[in-house]
């Protein structure tokens, strides 16, 4: 599999500070409040369980599975809902944590699903933005590295559900797409 990579983009240490200083920021904006904090699935998993426990203060969290990628480097353009959250998050503050914004399509989609059901606050975290890939309007409040226009793999980032286990964010070799 480490094979496959072009280059590493973020190491493994980067990332580890990335979410200490994310965490810590988590920390001081929900001091006086219990968030419900919603990893996004899949490609948030490992973000998710890393951040909330560089965050000391009480939280409730949660898990929502969407996709649009489907086995592809291009987005679909349409949101499919997988699962759920269990929580009636009406009249909470909720924390959306994302692997990346790319086109902005499932933070868009997100943000107005938890806005019709009567969040009072939305606010987004997402280790990686790619600006450049930006098709729709999606800000987020924190970030954790601003990414080139490229395609990137590993710590939850798939390419056809591959890669995600990779320890550290990479480009995969051309010819990994082209032979597929
Ligand atoms: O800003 P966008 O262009 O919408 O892209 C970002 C989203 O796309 C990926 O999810 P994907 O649909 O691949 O599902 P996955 O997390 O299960 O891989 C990624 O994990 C983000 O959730
Ligand atoms: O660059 C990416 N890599 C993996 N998944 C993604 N989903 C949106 N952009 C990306
Ligand atoms: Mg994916």
């Amino acid at each position: 599999m480490n094979n496959d990579i072009l280059k590493i983009l973020y190491s493994t240490e980067q990332i580890n500070q990335a979410c200490q200083r994310l965490g810590k920021q988590i920390q001081k904006v929900y001091a006086d409040k219990v968030p419900v904090v919603i990893g996004v699935l899949k490609g948030a998993t490992f973000f998710m369980s890393d951040i909330v426990r560089q965050a000391d203060t009480y939280m409730e969290i949660d898990f929502i599975d969407v996709s649009s990628y489907h086995g592809t480097t291009q987005s679909s353009g349409t949101v499919d809902l997988i699962t759920d959250i269990s929580t009636d998050v009406s009249g909470r503050d909720v924390l959306i944590v994302e692997d990346i914004v790319d086109t902005g399509r499932t933070l868009k989609f997100l943000m107005d699903n938890l806005t019709k059901r009567g969040a009072r606050s939305i606010k987004v975290c997402t280790l990686l933005d790619k600006p450049a890939g930006r098709q729709v309007r999606a800000d987020s409040d924190f970030v954790g590295f601003k990414v080139p226009n490229e395609f990137v793999v590993g710590y939850g980032l798939d390419y056809d559900e591959k890669y995600r286990n990779l320890p550290y964010i990479g480009v995969l070799k051309p010819e990994i797409y082209t032979n597929n």
